[in-house]
């Protein structure tokens, strides 16, 4: 399967008030490149995947921008292209919440994915043939929740939805993932447990993802690559090992803490109940067991 490279050409966007969310963002994205989006708050991140899913069109004037995903035109010059829909069907997306429908079970969810390509009346009585029940629970297999294929979405956790999503996208056969904040608000091992999700499908199906994180440690450990925005401006675009600290306080000044908060604590940070930073659940729980 060819998976989608992306390319964004000189793309703003102005909000009311004269607010550039986006500032001549220029990127390309190579086919099977797994890349993160990083920025304090504000910086344009989720309004840059918004643009990208074909849900926000850019300014509209000539030369304001285009979007072209899988060599295909998403956008240009503030106009979506006809071909949205069809682009959005090869699309996966991971999002920080509304992922799933909650009174569906999660394998339900899962084949979901699989709409496009069954028939309408199978998808209106949400009748799956047996190969893609198999190929639903194989991906929630290898996002580590096939256990929970059966209960409803509701009852999982915040890092289990989005791993639920991550398994859709596997069985959509996405050719491109979005994913805008999937570990905001997750505990340390939950973020981890996601991002590998997300690694599996890079690494083991070859499918492009862009990720935007908060955490630039995540990005480091699992983003060969980053984009970082400031302002809605690309102010850095390489190896996600160059983002050190003072890289950041040089990108970012006072901001940058904001992209390092989250961090797992350093004893020295820890205080002795351990209630500084993240503890991890392990800690958490010899912390409690403790005292
Ligand atoms: N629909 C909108 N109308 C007006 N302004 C908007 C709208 N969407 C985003 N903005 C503004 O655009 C800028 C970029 O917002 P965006 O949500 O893309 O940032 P972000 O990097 O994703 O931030 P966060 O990490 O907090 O989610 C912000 O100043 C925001 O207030």
């Amino acid at each position: 399967m060819t998976h989608w490279a992306v390319e964004v050409r000189n793309l703003s966007k102005t909000f009311g008030g004269g607010r550039k969310a986006l500032d001549g963002v220029s990127i390309t994205v190579a086919a099977g490149e797994m890349v993160a989006l990083i920025g304090a708050s504000g910086s344009g991140k989720s309004t840059l995947l918004r643009h990208l899913s074909g849900l926000v069109a850019g300014d509209r004037r000539a030369g304001a921008g285009a979007i072209k995903i899988g060599g295909a035109a998403v956008q240009a010059n503030g106009r979506l292209s006809a071909d949205v829909r069809r682009i959005r069907g090869d699309v996966g997306f991971v999002f920080q919440q509304f992922n799933l429908v909650n009174r569906l079970t999660v394998i339900t969810n899962v084949l979901i994915g699989t709409l496009g390509r069954l028939p309408l009346w199978r998808t209106l009585l949400f009748r799956f043939p047996e190969t893609e029940r198999r190929r639903a629970i194989a991906a929630l297999q290898r996002v580590g929740i096939a256990d929970w294929a059966f209960q409803r979405a509701a009852t999982l956790s915040g890092g289990q939805q989005q791993r639920a999503a991550i398994a859709r996208a596997m069985v959509q056969g996405a050719k491109l993932v979005l994913a805008d904040e999937p570990i905001a608000s997750l505990d340390p091992e939950a973020a981890r447990r996601v991002m590998e999700s997300l690694a599996e499908l890079n690494r083991g199906d070859g499918v492009t993802v862009i990720v935007s994180l908060h955490q630039v440690q995540f990005a480091m450990r699992y983003c060969p690559r980053t984009i970082a925005l400031r302002s809605g401006q690309v102010v850095f675009d390489g190896p996600s090992a160059a983002l050190t600290p003072q890289k950041l306080a040089e990108l970012y000044g006072a901001e940058a803490e904001e992209l390092l908060l989250g961090e797992a604590p350093t004893p020295a940070k820890t205080s002795p109940r351990g209630t500084i930073g993240f503890p991890r659940p392990v800690e958490a729980l010899a912390i409690a067991a403790a005292g």
